[in-house]
């Protein structure tokens, strides 16, 4: 089953057509990345589903309910974490998940939920004395305290340093395996491919290309390899293609081979070294990530804008 369907849809602020002919739909369990640039029309996007804003036109459907009729019945189940939090400084910990939770018919326990969050040393200190990645964490269990069925995260991790994110994609993995469905928006490309089971790359309003982080990552061929060139040693004579470049910013030349076909130049390569006793420093074999997919994606679209 699906739990959010999106069809046709469309959505102008005057002459500004910021969702345009957006069509997607998100799995039950599933965990999907929103992706695209400042003004791609994500949030916008979002804050239809939630039923925050209004459609111009299309169809939407989020856990079997048209939100713009939603009401009461989807803001129980759902569950959403802003960027920006609301949560009032002077509370503690503990009163700020309590306030929260009496939205909610069903609701975890304030234990329950510093347990999920890490924040147990913290249950009873005011919301205000908090490091920015435990505001964040806290924000995280207000937005599960009601056992949403379908949580959604706007960029989870923006402002945390490396150590803050792990721990962040390990409680949100977590929250995956109870069977909770997950959209966030993310701009680290990384974090899409640590979390998402399947990303759509949003570009003015269109999706631009959807599908597993390995699927987007494979749709692009290019391989780069790279060796930094033996002193002395005239490129030529190890076979590279034409279309080689060759980078002299390091104390090497280093040359990098953009290519579809990289077994065979590699063997190619390799084997003209071998054959003339040259041992090639530094080589490296580099699949496109799915930020290169990303960017190429979202450039083609955005044109000279960004
Ligand atoms: N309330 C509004 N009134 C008028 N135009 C708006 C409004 N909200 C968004 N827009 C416009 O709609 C377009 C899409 O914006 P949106 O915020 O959905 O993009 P986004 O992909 O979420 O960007 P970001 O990553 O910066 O949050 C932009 O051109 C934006 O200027």
């Amino acid at each position: 089953m699906s739990a959010i369907t999106i069809s046709g849809l469309r959505k102008t602020y005057g002459d500004n057509v910021a969702v345009d002919d957006l069509s997607f739909e998100v799995a039950d369990g599933e965990v999907y990345g929103l992706l695209g640039h400042n003004g791609a029309g994500k949030s916008t996007t979002i804050e239809i589903m939630e039923g925050h804003r209004e459609r111009t036109s299309g169809d939407v459907t989020v856990l079997g309910i048209d939100p713009e009729q939603g009401g009461r019945e989807l803001r129980d189940r759902i569950g959403i974490v802003l960027q920006t939090s609301g949560t009032d400084v002077e509370l503690t910990v503990r009163e700020s998940i309590e306030l929260y939770g009496a939205a909610y018919r069903r609701r975890r326990t304030v234990d329950e939920i510093v347990e999920l969050v890490g924040l147990e040393e913290k249950v009873d200190a005011r919301v205000g004395s908090l490091s920015g990645g435990q505001k964040r964490r806290l924000d995280l269990g207000l937005g599960i305290v009601g056992y949403p069925e379908l949580l959604f995260l706007d960029e989870p991790t923006t402002g945390f340093d490396p150590a803050a994110r792990r721990r962040s994609w390990e409680m949100i993995q977590g929250l995956c395996s109870l069977g909770t469905t997950v959209v966030l928006t993310t701009h680290y490309l990384d974090e899409a491919e640590q979390l998402a089971d399947r990303v759509g790359v949003m570009a003015r309003g269109k999706m631009v290309a959807e599908g597993t982080p390995a699927e987007l990552m494979s749709a692009s061929p290019t391989t780069t390899i790279s060796f930094e060139v033996p002193e002395g040693v005239d490129p030529d004579a190890l076979l590279v293609p034409a279309d080689s470049t060759f980078d002299t910013s390091g104390n090497a030349t280093t040359c990098v081979i953009e290519t579809a076909e990289p077994t065979r130049v590699l063997a190619e390569v390799m084997g003209a070294a071998a054959a003339r006793g040259h041992e090639l420093a530094g080589i490296s074999v580099r699949r496109p990530s799915l930020e290169d997919v990303f960017l190429g994606l979202a450039g083609e679209r955005e044109g000279s804008e960004q």
